[in-house]
Formats: structure tokens, C-alpha cells, sequence
């Protein structure tokens, strides 16, 4: 899957990856009451309103961009029928032929990490079938228990060949209080990196490894060390855009053959009409305004990359 994750990026010349992270406050007013008409001012109609909304977004941005990234937070708000969207919104985007990056942040003891894995990216036996649960192509995972709450993850991984994004140093402002830590002189998350780049060197695709890395684009310095730190780990970076990761600070996420990294964009892209730059779309036309920000994100992207020399 880390192959076919980097022949999208280089075929839409587009390191980027869609977040599809729906908050009802995002959804425009008529999406929201077409989906109440039919379903009522109910968990099923707020699913149905994410949904819509998700599709049409998919639909006027897929032949620009790689991958999208649903978060299930966004959906298992909604409960079951949240989780109902986010299996209709995964099985939809890889329809549309989209590399599916489920947020999930997983971890745990190692008999639950299996649980995990098996459910969002492998097959669980019922008797004599077995079934796939969400399927993704990759999911994210949080590493704070330790090797045998991520190897679970890696073992379906191989058998399946799909792929991680582990959490290394993430992108919101309390990251530093725990991963900042000095052990022996190093950051925790340079601890983690190295960890990182050890499971990637195991598990390889042909030039990267399918065992990627999460880094926020909000420490760009950190961004530079642990690129270094993992020359073939595949970095997701989150916080570009809402969050206030530039792209001219993104480029030392890539290596010198421009891949390396896929940077995320979620309220920016999903929510792009109620931005003063997007205004003009108005709320019904909320997909166009989502397939412009995509634009202008790739050039702003290729652009920093070009200058870089990348
Ligand atoms: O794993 C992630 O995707 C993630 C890690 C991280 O360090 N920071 C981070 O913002 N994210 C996710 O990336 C998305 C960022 O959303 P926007 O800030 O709206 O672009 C959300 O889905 C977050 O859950």
C-alpha cells in the first residue's frame, strides 16, 4: 500500500491528504436539514448529513489528491450510526480509487492491539468465513505501551499489505510535556523516531517503508531532526493550514527526492467556504470552494518544494 500511496502522490503531483473531519458545525445549513428531513434531528440524520456532506467533497476533490484521512472521533460522536458513515465514507473513497488513512490512534496491550488491527485493517474469523471490519489501507497508532502494543499492527500489516502512521511527535501545543522528555540527554520523541525507523527498516515497500510516522507541522525543527532520524519512514504530518504549519516549513519533512511526506489538511480543506478566501463559493457550492483549497494547498506545497530544490 506504500506503493500505491506514492504512485498517487507522484502521478496528481500532490503530497496531500484530504482529512475528512466532519463536525456538524461544518456542514452547510441545507445539507443538514435534507438529511434531518429524512432522518430527523437524530443520531442517524447528523450521520446522514456527515455522509452527504463527505461525499460531495470526495467527489469534487478525488482526482486531485491521493489519500484522505477520515477521523473516527468525528464518528463515533454519532455512535453507531456515526460509525455506519465512517465505514460509507472509508468503503466510498477507495471506490474513488483514494489511499484511506483511518485516524484511529490505536495502542494497547498487545491481545487488544491485535483486536485493533484486525478490525480496522485485517479480517476477523466468525466460524468457518472470515470478514474484513473497516478496512482501511492504513491506520494510525499511538506507541505510548510499547513494542508489543504497535507489532500486533505490524503483523497484519505484512499479511496484508497495508500500513501505519506512527504517533512520533504530534502537532498540538501540550505534545512537548510528555514527548519533549529527556531520557539519558534525547527527547522522547527522538527515542520514538529511532524506534520507528528500526520497525520500517524491517517491513520496506521498494524505496520507503509501509511503518510511516506521524510528525505535527507545527515543530518544523523537530520535523528536521527526524527526518534525519528516519530517512526511508513515509511522514504524515498534520497541522498544516488550521493548525498554522506553513509549507516553506514543510519541506525539510521530504527528502531530497521530493517524497517522503503526505501533509494533512482537514478543517482547512472540509470547511474551505466559511474562509474569507473561499467566501465567494457561498455555502451551496461548498464542494467547489473545497476543490480550489485543494488546489491552492498542492501549489502551495510544490511550490515550497521547487524552491527548496526538492
Ligand atoms: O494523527 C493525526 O492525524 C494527528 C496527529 C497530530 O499530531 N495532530 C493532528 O492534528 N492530527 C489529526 O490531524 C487532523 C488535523 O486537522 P486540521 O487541524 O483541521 O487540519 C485532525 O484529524 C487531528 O486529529
Amino acid at each position: 500500500m506504500i506503493d500505491k500511496l506514492i504512485r498517487k502522490i507522484e502521478e496528481n503531483k500532490a503530497p496531500i491528504v484530504v482529512g475528512l473531519d466532519p463536525m456538524l458545525s461544518y456542514i452547510p445549513d441545507h445539507v443538514k436539514e435534507a438529511a434531518y428531513k429524512e432522518k430527523g434531528e437524530t443520531l442517524a440524520g447528523a450521520a446522514e448529513a456527515i455522509w452527504q456532506f463527505n461525499k460531495a467533497i470526495v467527489d469534487s476533490t478525488y482526482d486531485l489528491i491521493p489519500a484522505v484521512k477520515p477521523q473516527i472521533a468525528m464518528y463515533e460522536q454519532f455512535g453507531i450510526e456515526g460509525l455506519i458513515a465512517f465505514k460509507k465514507t472509508v468503503d466510498y473513497c477507495k471506490e474513488k480509487g483514494l489511499v484511506v488513512i483511518g485516524d484511529i490512534k490505536r495502542g494497547d496491550i498487545g491481545s487488544t492491539s491485535a483486536a485493533y488491527a484486525m478490525g480496522h485493517l485485517g479480517k476477523v474469523q466468525v466460524g468457518n468465513n472470515s470478514f474484513y471490519g473497516f478496512d482501511e489501507d492504513f491506520v494510525t497508532v499511538n506507541p505510548y505501551l510499547g513494542s508489543d502494543g504497535v507489532v500486533p499492527f505490524i503483523d497484519v500489516c505484512k499479511e496484508e499489505k497495508k500500513g501505519l502512521f506512527i504517533l512520533v511527535k504530534t502537532s498540538n501545543p501540550s505534545s512537548g510535556e510528555f514527548q519533549d522528555q529527556l531520557i539519558d540527554g534525547k527527547p522522547l520523541y527522538e527515542l520514538v523516531g529511532e524506534k520507528v525507523a528500526q520497525w520500517g527498516e524491517l517491513h520496506m515497500g521498494s524505496e520507503y517503508s509501509y511503518i510511516g510516522a506521524v510528525v505535527g507541522a507545527t515543530y518544523p525543527e523537530m520535523g528536521k531532526i527526524l527526518r534525519k532520524i528516519m530517512p526511508k519512514t513515509y511522514i504524515l504530518v498534520p497541522g498544516y493550514g488550521a493548525q498554522g504549519g506553513k509549507a516553506e516549513d514543510l519541506v525539510h519533512y521530504f527528502n531530497k527526492d521530493g517524497l517522503g511526506a503526505i501533509v494533512n489538511s482537514s478543517r482547512g480543506i472540509i470547511a474551505a467556504y466559511k474562509q474569507e478566501a473561499y467566501a465567494k463559493f457561498g455555502q451551496t457550492a461548498y464542494p467547489d470552494a473545497s476543490r480550489q483549497a485543494v488546489i491552492d494547498m498542492r501549489e502551495d506545497i510544490m511550490s515550497a518544494l521547487v524552491n527548496a530544490g526538492k
